[in-house]
C-alpha cells in the first residue's frame, strides 16, 4: 500500500492520537509529503479537523508546484493530487480514476508520478512476465519492519529468492495438511467456547483472535510452555494494537506515539523467546531426528541448494513476516465471508447443506474440505469482491515500455486486484454482485480445486487476490484451508445473522478490512 499523506500533529488539542480515532481520516507513510502541523490549537474537534485537512491540501499544492508534474511520456490521468482523493475514500478514488481515465493512469501522488494498473496484460507484465524488471524497494512495503526485518515479503534479489526456495517446502500441500490440526482445533475451541447459542459476536474480532492462535500454534508448534506462548502471544498483541494504531494507518515505526515504546519492547521480548525457541530446537531436531512438526520445524531442516540452512536472523525473520502477513489477511478473509453469508441466507444454507452432506458430522480436515466446492466458490467470490490485499505495488528497475508510453526507472505501479476483480469485460455486467455461482458455470460438473483457478491471473486474466507470478502469496494453500477449515467448523454448529440492514462498511487501509461484524450467532441444533 502507497504512502500517501503524514500528518504529524502534536499539540494539546488535537494529538496524533485523536486523528487515528478519525475514521475519516488516512494517515500514510512517505517521508516526501510530511506536512508539518505541530501546534494545532482549535476550539473543537472539528475545527481541528478542518484545520488539518487545509494545512495537508497546502502541502500538496506546494509539493505540486516544487515537483515538476507528470513526467512526459507518462500517461494521462486525473488533474491535481491524487493523495486528496485517496486520503478522502480510496476505494471510491480508484473506481472513478478508471471509470474516468482507463486501465493505466498516471498519477501525481503527492510529489511522485504512480501509475495506476488494471488491465489485464499491464499487470501480467509487471508481475509475472518482466517480473525481473521490478522490485518492492521503492514502493511502500508492508510495516512493522522492526518485526518482520528483511523477510520474504519485503526482501529483493538474491537474499528473497534464497529464502522463498528454502521457505517453499514449509508450505507444500503435505505440510500444510499437518497445520490442519491446529486450525480445526483453534476453531472449534472458539465454537465451543466464546460462541453460543443466542451470542451477539463481532465476528472480526473472533477471527482476529482464531487467526493469531493458529498461526501462533503452526510456527511454533503445540508442545511450547505456557509462559513462553503467553509472551509470544501477549508481545504480538502489543505489536499489532501498535500497527492497528499507528503503521496500520500508513505511520512509520519511528516517530515517537504513545505505543511505541511499548511496541520496542514487545518486539525485544519476542525475540528473546523466539530465539530461545528457535536454538532449543535446533538441538532437539539434532539429538532425537524427529520428523519436523511445526512450521519452525521445516524451516530448521530447510537447505538451499549448496545445502546451506537459513541464518539465525533470517529464520527468525520469516518466522515474524510469516506472522505478520498470515494473521491479518486470514482474519479479514474470514470476517468478510461470514458477513456474505449472514447477509445472503440462502447462500448460506447452501454452504451449509453440502457441508452435511459431504462431511457428516466428520472432523474437517486439509483433505475433506476439498471435497467442498460451493464453499470454496462462496471464498473464491469474497476474495473477488473483497480482496485484502487491493492494491500491490511494484518499483521497476529500468525504463518500462507500457502501451505507447515510456516509464522512467524507479516509477512506482500500483497493481489494483480490486479495481480488475470488478471489470465488467472480464466478469460481466453483474461483476458488482455477490454470486458465488459464477465459479460453478467456470467449471461446470467438475471440483472446483480453488487453487488451480487461481494460477497466473485467475481463468480469467483478471483474478489475483493472492498476487501473480514468482512473488505471489506463499501463504495461498495455508489461508484457503485454514479458511475452509475454520468456516466448515462454524457452519456445522450456527447459523449466522446480521443485527442491521446495512453490510459492513469497508476500511481501505494497508488491508481492505471490515468495520466491526457484528452478527447475531444462533445453535443449528436449536433451529
Ligand atoms: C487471505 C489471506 C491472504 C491474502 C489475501 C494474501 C495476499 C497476499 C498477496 C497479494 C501477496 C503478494 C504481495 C505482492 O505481490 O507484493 C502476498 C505475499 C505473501 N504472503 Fe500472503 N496473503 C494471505 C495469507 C497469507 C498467509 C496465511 C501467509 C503465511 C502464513 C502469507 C504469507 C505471505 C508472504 C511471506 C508473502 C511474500 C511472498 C514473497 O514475496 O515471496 N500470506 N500475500
Amino acid at each position: 500500500m502507497p504512502g500517501l499523506l503524514l500528518v504529524q500533529a502534536g499539540s494539546d488539542t488535537c494529538t496524533l492520537r485523536d486523528l487515528q480515532r478519525r475514521p475519516d481520516i488516512v494517515i500514510f507513510s512517505k517521508p516526501w509529503i510530511r506536512v508539518p502541523t505541530n501546534g494545532i490549537r482549535a476550539a473543537s474537534w472539528d475545527d481541528a479537523f478542518r484545520r488539518v485537512t487545509s494545512i495537508a491540501t497546502d502541502g500538496f499544492a506546494n509539493a505540486g508546484k516544487l515537483v515538476s508534474p507528470l513526467p512526459s511520456g507518462f500517461p494521462p490521468g486525473p488533474p491535481g493530487n491524487a493523495a486528496v482523493g485517496m486520503l478522502a475514500n480510496p476505494l471510491a478514488y480508484l473506481e472513478t480514476t478508471q471509470r474516468r481515465h482507463g486501465k493505466v493512469v498516471g498519477l501525481k501522488l503527492g510529489p511522485e508520478a504512480v501509475i495506476l494498473v488494471s488491465d489485464q496484460s499491464t499487470a501480467h507484465e509487471v508481475l509475472s512476465t518482466r517480473a525481473s524488471s521490478f522490485a518492492k524497494e521503492g514502493t511502500a512495503f508492508f510495516p512493522g519492519s522492526r518485526l518482520a526485518g528483511n523477510g520474504l515479503l519485503v526482501s529483493d534479489g538474491s537474499t528473497w529468492r534464497r529464502q522463498r526456495q528454502l521457505s517453499n517446502p514449509a508450505f507444500r500441500r503435505a505440510a500444510v495438511a499437518v497445520y490442519s490440526e491446529a486450525m480445526e482445533a483453534a476453531a472449534r475451541s472458539l465454537a465451543m467456547s466464546t460462541w453460543a447459542d443466542g451470542a451477539s459476536r463481532d465476528v472480526y474480532a473472533d477471527y482476529n483472535a482464531l487467526t493469531l492462535d493458529i498461526v501462533t500454534n503452526v510456527l511454533f508448534g503445540w508442545d511450547l510452555p505456557a509462559d513462553q506462548a503467553n509472551t509470544i502471544v501477549g508481545s504480538i498483541k502489543v505489536a499489532f494494537e501498535f500497527f492497528a494504531n499507528q503503521a496500520g494507518i500508513g505511520i512509520p515505526e519511528w516517530i515517537p506515539t504513545p505505543g511505541q515504546q511499548q511496541y520496542i519492547q514487545a518486539v525485544q521480548r519476542l525475540d528473546a523467546v523466539v530465539y530461545g525457541i528457535i536454538e532449543e530446537r535446533t538441538r532437539e531436531l539434532e539429538q532425537s531426528r524427529r520428523e519436523p512438526q511445526c512450521l519452525l520445524d521445516n524451516l530448521l531442516t530447510a537447505r538451499d541448494e549448496q545445502g546451506q540452512p537459513m541464518a539465525r536472523t533470517a529464520l527468525r525473520d520469516e518466522l515474524m513476516t510469516l506472522l505478520v502477513a498470515g494473521q491479518e489477511t486470514s482474519a479479514v478473509l474470514l470476517a468478510w465471508t461470514t458477513a456474505f453469508l449472514a447477509f445472503n441466507p440462502q447462500v448460506q444454507a447452501r454452504a451449509a447443506a453440502e457441508i452435511d452432506e459431504k462431511m457428516r458430522g466428520d472432523v474437517p480436515t486439509a483433505q475433506n474440505t476439498r471435497e467442498l466446492p460451493y464453499l470454496e466458490s462462496v471464498l473464491l467470490e469474497t476474495l473477488r469482491l473483497r480482496p485484502p490485499a487491493y492494491l500491490v505495488g511494484r518499483s521497476c528497475t529500468e525504463a518500462i515500455q507500457v502501451q505507447r508510453y515510456t516509464i522512467p526507472t524507479g516509477t512506482t505501479f500500483l497493481i489494483s486486484p480490486y479495481l480488475m476483480h470488478r471489470d465488467r469485460g472480464a466478469w460481466g455486467s453483474d461483476a458488482a454482485a455477490f454470486d458465488p455461482d459464477r465459479w460453478r458455470t467456470v467449471r461446470p460438473n467438475k471440483p472446483l480445486g480453488c487453487l488451480d483457478l487461481m494460477q497466473g491471473l485467475g481463468h480469467n486474466g483478471s483474478y489475483l487476490p493472492f498476487g501473480a507470478g514468482p512473488r505471489n502469496c506463499i501463504g495461498t494453500g495455508f489461508a484457503i484451508s485454514e479458511a475452509l477449515v475454520v468456516l466448515c467448523t462454524a457452519l456445522q454448529r450456527y447459523t449466522f445473522s446480521p443485527q442491521s440492514t446495512a453490510f459492513p462498511q469497508a476500511a481501505a487501509r494497508i488491508t481492505l478490512r471490515p468495520g466491526p461484524v457484528r452478527l447475531t450467532i444462533r445453535s443449528r441444533r436449536s433451529a
